[in-house]
């Protein structure tokens, strides 16, 4: 069942030069084209492969979408169960089918019936969807009896999936019980075993353990190293009802390592449905190819964000109400957003700009963009620090234009408003910026966030704060930056070895060393980020191309 490719793929990608999912458009390899070109070009989607040439993506890849099956009980008040997995899915951008388990009437006061779906006709709603639809993950919610239990482990022994997601549902938000003590057992049983994760609150916790008491965040690791030693996979017991904690702390362990997930609590009386949002987003994102640990962090990601975006939202007059999974939808133009996730391989060659080198040079920002795209670059951050804010914003928007037409992420240096403004990809800030956490809060789930760290400590701070990445450096002495204190290859060493977050190396890179950069042999280090070596030359587009060739080949190469 545990499909060990599809988790362990992502937790330390190498340094892979060729970058599968990225499309650039493949166009006019000569320098001309930094300034003079207006030709309308023919965009032809490609997909890239370094040193060679680029190759069409084949029909079979466009059309595949991933799809998560959830097997759960219908909430008609539409904030719980099969219907809040619909949304998330929605949301993110998954195809969700659904075997109903049993139909709920519910509303924000309370469940006020249950009428449970025949086993046998469970059963028939599993063979149709398992047995036609290629299905990559299922999740599951209220299983309400044993029987149900059983027939779905028989199902999914037949047509074994990617990814097995557990959320053992077993009271609803309003105290009613939506699953009896025999299930227990076949949780433990039979279903636990056969999952890839379980993700049960304190109280299920407990309850699956035998009533074993918790009260504290060390309880949850015992109990998730107990339930662990039941079978699945991973654990993420959730610390959400923890009493005197102002933050919501869940535990995560994947058999070798415990983290602690902290998120700050938000008052609203809008959290019913919240556990199974949780689940069917780490399922979703599993079914995109998340690792497992990015999948729980995206998830706890997005529906922080969703319960901040709903926090005075007025559904129903009862205690609990819904909260609203479209938050995305509010402040971004679904034609023109974004379609991948961040992918850490896309720091391989990253662009940062400078306004005074474009002065020199006589070039505008997008000229300069534009070219370093054509040339190869695989992300590009605009940093000017000389620009009004009004033509920086102006600048942007254009190079936004250009980067999405290549599939190039585009982050905004220190200027979160810029970059709300602009709807860029992301932003890079630095320590003495705002925190990452803060700039999370105000970019939301989707963007990109990256953190300049010289230290470990400032490593481990940027994952606590939900960063994306971080740049590491100066890694040799620059001009670009006053006042820069070099690390070095040792210091840029130390900081990759700590890093749970991907790691692109900046700071007097160029021609001469960024093979040696590349060849530090550490996994966590993805690429290379320059300034001069692109920007203070003649040609960008010339620069970039070779620049692109000389990290390939060193990536290639045995460590
Ligand atoms: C990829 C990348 N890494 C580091 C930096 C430096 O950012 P910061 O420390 O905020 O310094 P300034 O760039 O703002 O001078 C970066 N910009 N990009
Ligand atoms: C922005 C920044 N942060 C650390 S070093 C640096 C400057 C990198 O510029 P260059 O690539 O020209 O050395
Ligand atoms: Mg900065």
């Amino acid at each position: 069942m545990a499909t060990a490719q599809l988790l362990s793929s992502h937790l330390h990608p190498q340094i892979t030069p060729p970058l599968p999912s990225k499309l650039i458009t493949n166009r006019f390899w000569n320098c001309n084209t930094d300034s003079t070109n207006n030709q309308t070009p023919h965009f032809l989607k490609m997909q890239f492969q370094p040193n060679s040439t680029p190759t069409p993506i084949s029909e079979s890849q466009h059309n595949k979408i991933p799809h998560l099956l959830t097997v759960a009980g219908s909430d008609s008040g539409s904030g719980a169960g099969i219907q809040a997995d619909l949304k998330t899915c929605a949301a993110r951008r998954v195809y969700c089918s659904t075997v109903i388990t049993a139909v709920t009437a519910q509303n924000t006061l309370g469940v006020q019936g249950v009428h449970m779906v025949p086993e046998d006709f469970v059963a028939q709603q599993l063979n149709s969807v398992l047995s036609d639809m290629n299905v990559d993950v299922v999740k599951t919610g209220m299983l309400p009896s044993l029987s149900v239990v059983k027939v779905l482990c028989q199902s999914l022994r037949k047509f074994p999936v990617k990814a097995l997601v557990v959320d053992p549902v077993m009271v609803s938000t309003s105290g009613d019980i939506l699953a009896g003590p025999s299930v227990l057992a076949g949780f433990r049983e039979e279903l636990l075993p056969m999952a890839d994760i379980v993700t049960p609150n304190v109280k299920e916790a407990s309850a699956l353990l035998g009533d074993v008491p918790m009260k504290s965040v060390s309880d949850m690791r015992t109990a998730a190293k107990l339930l662990h030693d039941l079978g699945p996979r991973n654990v993420l017991v959730k610390g959400g009802d923890l009493p005197n904690s102002s933050d919501a702390i869940d535990v995560f362990f994947d058999g070798q390592e415990f983290y602690e997930l902290s998120s700050p609590r938000v008052n609203t009386r809008n959290t019913h449905g919240t556990g199974c949002t949780l689940a069917s987003c780490i399922a979703a994102e599993l079914a995109k190819g998340s690792s497992m640990l990015s999948a729980v962090k995206i998830a706890k990601r997005f529906v922080e964000s969703a319960l901040d975006y709903s926090r005075d939202l007025v559904i129903g007059n009862g205690a609990q109400g819904p909260f609203d999974h479209f938050l995305a939808f509010k402040n971004i133009s679904q034609s023109s957003c974004r379609q991948d996730r961040f992918n850490p391989n896309d720091l391989f060659l990253y662009a940062v700009t400078d306004s005074r080198m474009n002065s020199k040079w006589g070039r505008s920002i997008t000229e300069a963009v534009k070219a370093a795209v054509e040339g190869g670059a695989t992300i590009v951050q605009l940093r000017e620090k000389d620009v009004e804010t009004r033509d920086f914003v102006d600048a942007a928007k254009v190079c936004l234009e250009i980067c999405r037409s290549y599939g190039v992420p585009l982050l905004i240096n220190d200027r979160i408003d810029v970059a709300l403004a602009c709807d860029a990809d992301g932003v890079h800030i630095g320590q003495s910026d705002m925190s990452a956490r803060l700039a999370r809060t105000l970019l939301g789930p989707e963007k990109i966030i990256g953190v300049s760290c010289k230290t470990q400590e400032q490593a481990h701070q940027a994952w606590i704060d939900d960063a994306d990445y971080i740049g590491s450096g100066g890694v040799y002495p620059t001009n670009t930056k006053a006042n820069n204190r070099t690390i070095g290859l040792d210091g840029l060493r130390e900081v990759c070895k700590a890093s749970k977050l991907p790691v692109v190396a900046i700071g007097g890179i160029g021609m001469s060393n960024a093979g040696d950069v590349m060849k530090l042999g550490v996994p966590s280090l993805k690429g290379v980020a320059v300034v001069s070596a692109l920007f203070d030359r003649e040609c960008i587009l010339t620069e970039t191309r070779n620049l692109h060739a000389v990290i390939s080949e060193a990536a290639l190469l045995p460590q």
